[in-house]
């Protein structure tokens, strides 16, 4: 799955969503990509304007539960306020989506004069001391996908001023990061509410395999998801500043040892029957109801990371 669409006409795109746009809203400067049951993050915008993507050229439409499909508009933080672009759902490769449609947005983004990109996603924890509800400041990631030949940057150099390889030891803004930690301090988060770590991208749409989850945190990552990174590279790609905010919806199912069917077996020969394991497993509406009870604090830290980005702190 390469990229498909090396120069994309963004010209009816950003037509179409100024004309739906007061002038004071057409440059955004913040970018914000709402995860799975996180579109309540723009809750706070004022003035707000929707676009949905059906009316968006080049935009498709998200088909995931908790995902809307619309661009909302707005201003965010005190006084004047700073003129915000936030995607009310994203499209996952899974999807059937091509990586350049996934990208596209983000792209878009750039167009429109969005400078910092802030990307929210739903996570499984890889870590034990990263417990569900913790939302984990993402400082590296491992994406399979890009070491095995799905990398969404895949194609033909975009243009000059795009580079052709792009260094990723830099991806996520240290002074993003900072902010986070600075606004969360300011909002007086218990310190065990935000953690750092490191993400691993993988293609969805199933669920981890044990062996895979555990092969995962071997690695080195904390935090597993199917979305966001294709969002990074394209961020940084068109010279975008990037934070991504993980929150934690579930444990990733890594049982320490298999229970053997043979021993079960031999028990029953002996005269003992065993009941069937009951299995853990992962469910998308647990992802969505614990997107629901974070999204107060997740909101909370975007609207003052904004606040302290103004203040130049
Ligand atoms: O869009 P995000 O990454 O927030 O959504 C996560 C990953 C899958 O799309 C879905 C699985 O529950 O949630
Ligand atoms: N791959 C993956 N994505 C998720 N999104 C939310 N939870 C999970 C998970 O456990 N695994």
């Amino acid at each position: 799955m390469g990229n498909d669409d090396i120069s994309p006409n963004y010209v009816p795109t950003i037509a179409a969503i100024h004309a739906g746009l007061p002038k004071d809203l057409q440059n955004p400067q913040l970018g914000i990509i709402c995860g799975s049951g996180l579109s309540g993050l723009v809750e706070d915008l004022r003035d707000t304007v929707i676009i949905p993507y059906g009316t968006i050229p080049g935009f498709s439409n998200s088909t995931v539960p908790g995902h809307k499909s619309a661009l909302a508009f707005g201003r965010l933080g005190s006084g004047n306020g700073v003129p915000v672009v936030a995607m009310l759902g994203r499209f996952h490769p899974y999807e059937g989506h091509s990586m350049s449609s996934v990208v596209f947005p983000v792209r878009v983004m750039a167009q429109l004069g969005v400078k910092d990109l802030i990307i929210t996603n739903a996570a499984g924890s890889l870590n034990p001391s990263i417990p569900v509800g913790t939302i984990v400041i993402i400082h590296d990631h491992i994406a399979l996908p890009n070491l095995t030949g799905m990398n969404p940057l895949l194609g033909p150099q975009r243009s000059p001023n795009h580079l052709r390889f792009l260094p990723l030891s830099d991806a996520y803004s240290f002074e993003l990061r900072r902010l986070a930690f600075l606004a969360a301090n300011k909002l007086n988060l218990d310190d065990s509410a935000l953690a750092e770590g490191t993400y691993a991208w993988v293609s969805g749409p199933t669920y981890e395999t044990p062996a895979e989850g555990r092969f995962l945190r071997n690695a080195g990552a904390d935090v597993v998801g199917m979305s966001t990174i294709p969002e990074v590279l394209a961020g940084r790609e068109e010279g975008l500043n990037v934070m991504v905010m993980s929150l934690v919806t579930n444990f990733v199912v890594i049982p320490d040892q298999y229970r053997s069917i043979r021993a079960e077996v031999k028990a029953e020969l002996a005269g003992q029957r065993v009941e069937a394991p009951e299995v853990e497993v992962v469910s998308h509406a647990d992802v969505l109801t614990i997107g629901k009870e974070k999204a107060e604090v997740m909101k909370g830290l975007v609207g003052q990371i904004v606040e302290l980005r103004q203040l130049n702190v």
